[in-house]
């Protein structure tokens, strides 16, 4: 595997996006997520020659957060099939903050309406095959040792257990899907597997490999292997699209237009059909819960070499 090359002209444009963070502020939510350091911004491309351009503290090790929906979506899907799936999670955006329960009440059935959302995402890690949580999480990092070439990711349990002690949000959504029979088995064993999930730990390089196999129709560029079904990596950036950026999503259509995830952590992957894979982290978010200084990076990006879709 090459590693990522130091790139002029990312430098630039990463120097440029960095000071916008000034205006963000790290989550601090799950506790251990608040010592991030707000002024740090990286960013890696890997194309479908098998180069991989970078720029900023590549280096730097982030947890995907809610990146990791994207993942677990694809894992869930191949594990029960689209009907599986999507008896239990809708495929609409609801225009509503990430970890929203209002939306669960007030329409019926109450399913949760999307997968990118944490009750859609609970409800879809809950169906990730396996007969125990550590059997479920060992395929899950399987699949992401898989995607981006790395066997040695692994999850950072500190952000974990953070998260797990404080989940009574999330903790609150899967009750709620619980009672409705929209989620089955233990509420706690879902949450500790979501929260490991959430806490699945990368640097930029991994993200933009993992992104370009779901731009690259599901297929891995040195080996042409077929990781994910090619109908599943398009209903993967059809909700990045459609959800991906939480309650930013149609703005960030408009201004940047491409395929894209964020996660709590800072962290950005954005798919660019068909085979541009791009990995971000800057830690600094908006109100929203969008890393500010990554979204300004990919909006210059996408104007200076044309990226939007639309
Ligand atoms: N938006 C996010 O990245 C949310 C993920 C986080 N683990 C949570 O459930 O709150």
């Amino acid at each position: 595997m090459n590693p990522c090359q130091d790139n002029k002209a990312l430098k630039l444009m990463v120097q440029e996006a960095l000071p916008h963070g000034k205006n963000g502020k790290v989550a601090d939510y799950i506790p251990a997520l608040s010592f991030a350091n707000p002024t740090t911004l990286s960013l890696a491309i890997f194309d479908s020659e098998g180069t991989c351009a970078a720029a900023g503290d590549i280096s730097e090790k982030f947890t995907l957060q809610s990146i990791s929906k994207v993942i677990a979506l694809a894992l869930a899907l191949m594990d029960r099939g689209e009907e599986g799936v999507f008896s239990r999670v809708g495929m609409e955006p609801t225009g509503d903050p990430f970890n929203s329960i209002i939306k669960l009440e007030t329409h019926s059935p109450s399913k949760p309406l999307n997968p990118m959302i944490n009750a859609g995402a609970l409800a879809v890690t809950s169906l990730i095959n396996g007969n125990t949580i550590d059997e479920k999480l060992g395929r899950l990092l399987a699949f992401v040792h898989e995607l981006s070439g790395n066997t040695s990711i692994s999850y950072n349990s500190e952000v974990s257990e953070s998260e797990f002690k404080t989940a009574d949000l999330n903790r609150s959504l899967a009750y709620f899907l619980k009672q409705h029979h929209v989620l089955t088995g233990n509420v706690e064993h879902v949450l500790e597997l979501y929260t490991k999930q959430c806490a699945i730990e990368v640097d930029c390089q991994d993200l933009a490999r993992i992104a370009f196999v779901i731009a690259n129709e599901g297929k891995h560029v040195e080996s042409a292997r077929q990781i994910i079904p090619l109908h599943i990596a398009r209903i993967l950036k059809t909700f990045m699209v459609t959800c991906g950026m939480y309650n930013a999503s149609g703005e960030f259509a408009i201004r940047v237009g491409v395929p894209a995830k964020s996660g709590v952590s800072g962290g950005i992957m954005a798919c660019i059909p068909h085979g541009v894979g791009i990995g971000i982290y800057g830690p600094a978010l908006d109100d929203k819960g969008n890393s500010i200084a990554g979204m300004k990076l990919l909006e210059s990006l996408a104007q200076r070499y044309q990226l939007s879709i639309f």
